[in-house]
């Protein structure tokens, strides 16, 4: 079976992106783990499957796992659905696994995403207690729910190895459907740097709901300015806290690749 794909990236983190269409009866989550596959694949951090009607972002980790939401990916698929035609309006709403979202198309090429308000609940971020200032491993943790689960730490090098005490955290039996882990500098109450060891991938170049987790964690314990420059080893996104707490994502996306994948 032949599969038509397109392969984008959002500040280094990368995807795959296929119609749903074009993959009707086949395994996703498979799927994913063999185009995501870096050697014997097409190689990517996830899979996005594209479906049209209605607008919905259907996303895969490397490892085949569903996670709810990108913020990566969603300014990919968005950039996707211009390309292909699939929408012809500069705003609209993608349905995600955490919500209706809405994007808008800039005119300097960027999306500008609104990803709703952080939430607390233990349930949605599969711990058993609050984790908020909390020593773990000899680092304090922040974890919320910023439309997938994310845990913030503050440290002196964001750009650091954190392959290890990345994959120790992500991996900590305190969570029960493990979660993504943000490494935070503070570089002025403006800017801060940002790394994250993602589940279902390990370390990426990049993680936008992880920049927003992070944005918002360092405007409200850290005294950051609710406008955050973010960087990342690969690029930067700009982050907004309103007043009721919504955070806006804005950052770019590139088109890489595409092709046809082959399917034994
Ligand atoms: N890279 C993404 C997040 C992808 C999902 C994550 N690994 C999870 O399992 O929650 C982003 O840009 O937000």
């Amino acid at each position: 079976m032949k599969i038509p794909f397109s392969k984008y990236h959002g500040c280094g983190n990368d995807f795959v992106l296929v119609r749903e269409a074009d993959v009707i009866g086949a395994d996703a989550s498979a799927l994913a783990v063999a185009m995501c596959d870096r050697h014997c694949g097409v190689g990517a951090d996830g899979l996005i499957v594209v479906r049209t009607d209605p607008l919905e972002m259907i996303y895969y980790n490397q490892d085949g796992s569903r996670a709810p939401m990108c913020g990566n990916g969603i300014r990919c698929f968005s950039l996707f659905c211009k390309d292909d035609g699939i929408v012809e309006t500069d705003r609209f709403d993608v349905v995600t696994l955490a919500g209706t979202k809405t994007v808008d198309a800039l005119p300097n090429g960027r999306f500008r995403v609104d990803m709703q308000k952080p939430q607390f609940e233990i349930a949605l971020c599969g711990i058993e207690a609050p984790i908020w200032d909390v020593e773990v491993l000899g680092l304090r943790l922040y974890t919320l729910f910023m439309s997938t689960i994310h845990t913030v730490v503050f440290v002196e090098d964001a750009f650091m190895d954190i392959e290890s005490i990345g994959r120790a955290l992500c991996e900590h039996p305190l969570f029960h459907a493990q979660t993504n882990v943000n490494f935070v500098q503070i570089v002025d109450d403006k800017t801060i740097k940002v790394q994250t060891y993602e589940r279902g991938c390990g370390v990426t170049l990049a993680c936008g709901t992880g920049v927003c987790a992070s944005a918002y964690v360092a405007h409200r314990e850290k005294g950051c300015a609710p406008s955050l420059h973010v960087l990342m080893k690969k690029g930067a996104l700009d982050i907004q806290i309103l007043a009721d707490d919504t955070i806006v994502m804005q950052g770019p996306a590139k088109k890489i690749a595409k092709g046809e994948y082959y399917d034994d």
